[in-house]
């Protein structure tokens, strides 16, 4: 089957030329001057849009344990979702509890994942109980494809581990090229300020962002970078919402250390006069790090410009606002924390082209290509060239649309980003060749997704 999508500009993490795209099955056949190629068994007409690589979400929680209750998209929902958004390969998850191995963790994870998902993917091992078979499993996880290790320094008596724990993981890291990430934020010194909130009666959704300072995150991210530097080990900071989280970066950086970061929309674009909503409003936009003052915003945009960001993912984990965020009514704490934004994520950062934040090429390679890398797919993911996967989306840069829940495919029952405008809107979606997503509806569906077995990071300096 050869499919040939004519007429588009072609971007890359490079830049953007008119050009025609062969596809032939799963792959990319050629990518070739307009008209090179006369016919195919299907023509897709991309005048006047972008033809860019599939977009790669590194960071999802579908079907996510988490307070007592579960994140609402199982893979199904939550791949389906992310493929009307243009993301083409997910990287959820697998969280290993108190207790339990990281290789059973995997099992459970894949028979949660395989054959129900539809769009590729990959999995990440949350480890949260580090012990001699723990850090023996992570080399059986490399081998597995699984080369990279969430570990918490928030969620003490959860997932989090104290720093000599750490120290341990990332010396394993080190031995087997795996990369550690890190959730960065101060967990013990937060808790004692959530108590404190509580016993004084301050018990509304803003109090979660109040509770964890953005100082906090900083002085977690530079002792995560302090750790992987006396191990070597290479460091990807999660979810990054705070400048000062941001200048630990940059700073380590600068002194050419493997450390990298990703930062997410809702902290691009939200903030904690959202977690300041009344009537308990706030509890949607309720995730750890916190949305953050508006300040942040302008430290988190110029990040991603000099690559001290160097990947947007969602971190999406949605919990319904009824039922679910209910649970914390009159006790932050135990709101589950979470947002949705899998579908939005492309959208929402062609914005910030719109805007002048960043070029057309740094979209791409923040959503797709540096993902790609930096988690062991490239070039079969993040690129639009012969051989690769033929994960491609035709966007239309001039349409607009209206982000709602009641036009979204996530399965949650409020969007983060109502009322949000939006110019741009994917078209058309190829997930391995196959349209998923077109003009006339969803065309993919559960079990064409594949799990990704990943190489190391191929991003280290
Ligand atoms: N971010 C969040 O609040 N929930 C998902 C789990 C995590 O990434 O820490
Ligand atoms: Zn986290
Ligand atoms: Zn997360």
């Amino acid at each position: 089957m050869r499919t040939l999508i004519k007429g588009g500009t072609v971007l890359s993490a490079t830049g953007a030329s008119a050009a025609d795209v062969l596809v032939e099955d799963e792959k990319v056949a050629a990518v070739a001057a307009p008209g090179v190629f006369e016919t195919a068994d299907e023509v897709l007409d991309a005048s006047g849009k972008y033809v860019l690589p599939g977009g790669i979400d590194a960071h999802t929680h579908m079907e996510m344990p988490f307070g007592g209750t579960h994140s609402v998209d199982t893979f199904t929902t939550g791949t389906e979702a992310a493929a009307w958004g243009g993301t083409t390969t997910i990287i959820d998850f697998a969280v290993q509890s108190k207790g339990t191995t990281l290789t059973a963790t995997l099992d459970k994870w894949h028979e949660k994942a395989d054959g129900n998902c539809a769009i590729d993917y990959g999995f990440h091992m949350i480890v949260s109980d580090v012990n001699d078979t723990t850090l023996k499993d992570m080399e059986t996880c490399v081998d597995a494809g699984v080369s990279s290790f969430k570990m918490f320094m928030a969620y003490p008596g959860v997932f989090y581990s104290t720093d000599g724990e750490i120290l341990r993981a990332m010396q394993k890291a080190t031995e087997t090229g795996s990369t550690i990430m890190m959730h960065a934020e101060n967990g013990i010194a937060i808790d004692e300020l959530v108590a404190q909130a509580l016993a004084s009666g301050r018990t509304g959704p803003v109090e979660h962002g109040l509770t964890r300072p953005s100082i906090l995150e900083g002085e977690a991210t530079a002792r995560a970078i302090a750790l992987a530097k006396v191990t070597g080990a290479p460091l990807y900071i999660v979810h990054l919402s705070a400048a000062e989280a941001l200048a630990a970066v940059a700073a380590a950086r600068t002194e050419g250390q493997n450390v990298f970061a990703e930062t997410c929309p809702q902290y691009l674009y939200l903030s904690i006069e959202d977690l300041a909503r009344p009537d308990f409003e706030g509890a949607k936009y309720v995730a750890s790090p916190p949305l953050r003052e508006k300040r942040h915003q302008a430290d988190l945009w110029r990040g991603l410009r000099t690559n001290n960001l160097s990947v947007v993912s969602t971190d999406h984990c949605p919990f319904c606002f009824k039922d679910q965020k209910e649970l914390g009514r009159g006790d932050f704490s135990r709101i589950p924390n979470g947002m949705p934004g899998v579908e939005h994520r492309m959208d929402l950062l062609h914005q910030g082209v719109v805007a002048g934040e960043i070029s057309l090429a740094r979209w791409v390679e923040a959503c797709s290509t540096t993902p790609a890398r930096m988690f062991g797919l490239y070039p079969r993911k993040g690129v639009i060239a012969p051989g690769s996967d033929a994960d491609i989306v035709i966007y239309d840069p001039a349409a607009r649309q209206t982000l709602s829940a009641e036009t979204h495919h996530m399965n949650v029952d409020y969007s983060a980003y109502e009322g949000f405008e939006i110019t741009g809107k994917v078209e058309t979606v190829l997930s391995r060749g196959k349209v998923v997503v077109s003009p006339s509806g969803f065309g993919g569906g559960r079990g064409h997704g594949k799990f990704l077995a990943r190489d190391l990071c191929q991003y280290l300096s």
